[in-house]
Order: structure tokens, then sequence, then C-alpha cells
């Protein structure tokens, strides 16, 4: 096990803006890092660049003392003891379970016990032993996606890449395969990049996020980090769910604002340079003590309503409530802390 160290990592395909422009990170020993971003923001290009699939066009990529590409020379998928799920299963229609589970290890000459050994418990790691022999026609989306892990931690593999492995399964799916994700991630020991377009998913699982937007390294942070202490509108806007409000805050305003502050700021009808300022739907509450706000939106979530208020200046905010609050009325909300973006 070492560190994963991205160093520059350039790629242009010759298409204007580069793909991925100037990344450095280092994905820490056995870590669990999420990459996100919109859409076209060069995540999948910087997988395809760690396997080996592209070749950097600058910069370096180096796992723990080893290099394995730069602009000069690139080591071949096979050889970097790595190995990539994507989206769609990649599955082998015509062999069974434990035929797919085991195709990376035949391919490297491995057979009989050992074979079986190895197979049976990456199979019972994913709990697919009782499917061994079925063929992938015969199994569920979750269950596909599970032979799919189970091929890729066959070969105990140093670094396992995850291209939006639970994109085709649907909610309930998602929250037991996060789950397999994180055993797997335990036992194995490997260091794990996961890409995904869900911040909730990559909440839940990664030791660290990294935030991407046009081909750049916006942030990268642990998880509970990233969420109080967003760097700019892009990551502020992407993990998780607050209103980014323009209020007029002085520059030399500390990037934690407090309740005198804000209510300050909201009934301000300065002309001033209006600042980007994130706002917590959990940090905005009803207190008498606050200022009274229109409800334009109340919608019943099962566990709570999210409900979105107008300020006096019209620019909307979300907020949770514990009991509905009729569309049209106005109650008093106070908020309890912003960030500065
Ligand atoms: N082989 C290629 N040739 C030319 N341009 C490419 C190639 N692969 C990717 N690109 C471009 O590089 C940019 C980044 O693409 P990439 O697939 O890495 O983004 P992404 O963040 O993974 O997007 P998504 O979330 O939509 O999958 C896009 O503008 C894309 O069109």
């Amino acid at each position: 096990m070492a560190q994963l160290i991205l160093n520059h990592l350039t790629k242009d395909f010759g298409g204007g803006r580069p793909a991925v422009s100037d990344v450095s990170l280092t994905v820490r020993e056995g870590g669990f890092l999420a990459l996100l971003g919109p859409s076209g923001c060069g995540k999948t290009t910087v997988l395809r660049m760690i396997a080996g699939f592209e070749q950097p066009t600058d910069g370096s990529i180096d796992y723990g003392e080893r290099r394995l590409s730069d602009a000069a020379r690139a080591l071949p998928p096979e050889k970097r003891n790595m190995a990539m799920v994507f989206q769609s299963y990649a599955l082998w229609p015509h062999m069974t379970v434990a035929e797919n589970v085991g195709y990376p290890l035949k391919v490297r000459g491995i057979s009989g016990e050992t074979w079986r050994r190895k197979v049976g418990e990456a199979l019972a790691l994913v709990k697919l032993t009782d499917y061994a022999e079925r063929r992938p026609a015969a199994l569920s989306g979750g269950q596909r996606q599970r032979v799919a892990l189970a091929r890729c931690l066959v070969t105990s593999p140093d670094v396992v890449l995850l291209d939006e492995p639970l994109a085709n399964l649907d909610q309930h799916l998602r929250k037991s395969m996060e789950e397999t994700f994180r055993i797997f991630h335990e036992r194995s020991g490997a260091t794990m990049i996961y890409v995904t377009h869900d911040q909730s998913e990559a909440m839940a699982l990664a030791t660290d996020v990294a935030v991407m937007s046009e081909g750049r390294l916006v942030q990268m942070a642990p998880p509970a980090e990233i969420y109080a202490r967003p760097e700019g509108a892009v990551v502020g806007g992407l993990i998780g769910r607050g209103s980014i409000l323009k209020l007029p805050v002085a520059e030399h305003a500390p990037r934690a604002l407090g309740w005198p502050r804000l209510r300050d700021a909201i009934g301000s009808a300065g002309d001033g340079l209006r600042r980007d300022v994130l706002v917590r739907p959990e940090h905005v509450r009803l207190d008498a003590e606050g200022i009274p706000l229109e409800v334009k939106a109340c919608v019943y979530e099962g566990e709570r309503f999210a409900l979105t208020l107008v300020l006096p200046d019209s620019q909307a905010l979300k907020a949770y409530g514990d009991r509905a609050i009729p569309v049209g009325q106005k109650a008093n909300f106070s908020i309890s802390s912003g960030w500065r973006l």
C-alpha cells in the first residue's frame, strides 16, 4: 500500500480547454476518494489516466515511489495492479458468475484450488455464493454490479477505480451497495477512487472528497470539512442542499457569519458589493425573535417538511420544518449560521 500522487496532471485532447488542467492531489494510503463535479468537468478522464487508458499530456501519476505515467512514458494498465468498475457492468454473458469473477485470475494463469478459493472468497464478500453457477442474464442489476465488484476484488488490487458504479440502480439498491462498498474497502485495504454525480453517496462513503470544475481541482477535504467550509460557489452549490444568497457582507467579515450579522445583511437595502453566502437549511429555524419571511413552498419529505422562504429582496431561502406552514403565510425565522463562500 502506498499513496497515489497526481502531480500537475493535465490532459488536452486538443479541442479548446484541456479536459484536465493541472490537477495535483494525494490520495492517502488506503483512502477512499470521491471525485465530484458537474458533467464534463474531467472526472472520468482523471480516472482513465490513473488506470492507464489515457496518457497525460503534462504532469505525472505516481504510486508511492513508482512512476505510473507522465507525458513521456506510461506503464500499461495490466502492470498497475488496479481494477476498474464501470457503470455498465461489462460482464461476459456466456460465462457463469463464478467464471466472470475468476476471469482475471485465469488471465494471470491461476487455476485449480487457488482459483476456486479466491473466487469463493470474493463471492462470499459480495454475498453471491449461492449464485455462482448462474449467468448474468438471470441476475438483478444490483447482483450484476456485485459480480463486477467481486471480479475486481479477486486479484487484490492496490487501487480500485469506480466510475459511477451505482448510476443504474434504484435508490434502495444504491443504499445496500454503499454498504457493500464500505465493507469491500475495509476488508481489501485498497485505495479507492469513486467518480459520482451523487454527493450524498460521496459523503457517505469517502474519507476525502475532491470537487472538480472545468478540468481543475477546486477543493479536496474530508466530507465533514468540505460540507462545513466549502470554497466558492461551485463547491457550495454541489455539496449539500444549501441556498447561496447574495448579501452585502464586508470583505474582511469572518467566513462563518452569525445571526446578528446575517440579520443586518438581510435587512440592509445597501447597494454595496454583495457576496455569496451559503446558508444550510438545517441552520434556518422558526424563531419568535427572528424576522418575518413568507413561505413560498412547503413540501412533505417524509421525515420533515422542506420549505422555500422568500427574503425581503425576493431571494429564495431553503429551510426544514417539523410542521407544515401554509404557502403565502409569514412566520418568523432566524439563521444560526452562514458561510461566506
Ligand atoms: N477521447 C476524448 N477525446 C476528446 N475529448 C474528450 C475525450 N474524452 C473526454 N473528452 C472531453 O473532455 C471533457 C471531460 O470529459 P470527462 O468524461 O472526463 O468528464 P466527466 O466529468 O467524467 O463528465 P460526466 O460526469 O458527464 O461523465 C469533456 O469536455 C469531454 O468532451
